[in-house]
């Protein structure tokens, strides 16, 4: 359902304005970058319906960046992303945030009440002038109870924790009921029953999600495939345990690894420096 096509984004001379358009609107840039490093380098990858990938590597590898070119943040320096074959810079903006939603890793500053920033959400779905319907208002308490914060829908966003924030904002992205998500290190901030609560949720949700995670063990355990980027290219993708090897992790992350399958058959990764 969603291929990317050998996609370069180079960042622009130092001290240039960064190549990052709007969210849902806008046109793609005309004028491109024609110098600085790629970023990300001749990245091809599909994502299947349903499917769950995980983007690993080390830090500053391009993770996030990849993930802005493919929910239509960045333009493409080179290549091409396609939704169901369609470019995705080709598609209506409200066309775009109805099968779309991102979860991205440093919202803006957050204002307002719980319910109203997860209202949001449903704003691809209503027209200009409509008012919240009694579906979009169910949707939303939904969306809450899933991430178990149906406690915090009066209070504001300001006074939230940073792990109580991070699921807030995965309701949003659900309450836009996409097919796709995309999620930027949803774990941050969360405490480790959180983490795993999230990852369940994920799971259980049967949506196409392209997730960067940095816990290999959690990406193992949820993600259908692995890319492990690495320089801005993918060094190898494929089922957990054909990506998780020791020679892989050893290689991208300078790191020795030891990889074991335990009883019930999931990878279990430790390391050492
Ligand atoms: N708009 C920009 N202009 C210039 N350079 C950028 C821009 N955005 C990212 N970079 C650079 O690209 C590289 C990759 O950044 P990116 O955020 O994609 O890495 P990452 O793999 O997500 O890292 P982390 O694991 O630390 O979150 C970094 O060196 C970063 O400084």
């Amino acid at each position: 359902m969603l291929t990317a096509t050998d996609l370069v984004w180079r960042a622009g001379p130092a001290g240039s304005r960064p190549y990052v358009g709007r969210p849902f609107v806008g046109r793609p840039f005309v004028g491109r970058p024609i110098v600085g490093r790629p970023i990300v380098n001749q990245v091809s990858l599909q994502v299947a319906r349903g499917e769950t990938l995980g983007i690993v590597g080390p830090n500053g590898c391009g993770k996030s960046t990849l993930l802005r070119l493919l929910y239509r943040v960045l333009t493409p320096t080179q290549g091409q992303v396609h939704l169901h074959g369609q470019d995705i810079w080709r598609l209506d903006a409200r066309q775009f945030a109805r099968q779309v939603a991102v979860m991205g890793q440093s919202p803006p500053a957050l204002e307002g009440r719980v319910h109203d920033a997860v209202m949001m959400g449903r704003y691809p779905h209503q027209s200009r002038w409509s008012h919240d319907s009694a579906r979009d208002r169910a949707i939303v308490h939904d969306c809450l109870q899933q991430v178990s914060a149906n406690h915090l829908a009066n209070a504001t966003l300001a006074s939230l924790s940073g792990g109580e924030r991070q699921r807030v904002l995965l309701a949003r992205a659900l309450a836009q009921e996409p097919e796709l998500l995309f999620l930027d290190e949803p774990t941050n901030h969360l405490d480790i029953r959180y983490q795993l609560e999230l990852m369940a949720l994920i799971t259980r949700l049967q949506r196409t999600v392209v997730v960067v995670l940095h816990d290999l063990n959690l990406a193992a355990a949820h993600c259908d495939r692995i890319a492990l980027l690495q320089g801005g290219r993918i060094a190898a993708i494929g089922p957990p345990a054909e990506v998780f090897t020791p020679a892989h992790i050893g290689r991208v992350f300078g790191v020795r690894a030891q990889v074991e399958t335990d009883a019930q058959g999931k990878l279990r990764i430790s390391y050492a420096l």
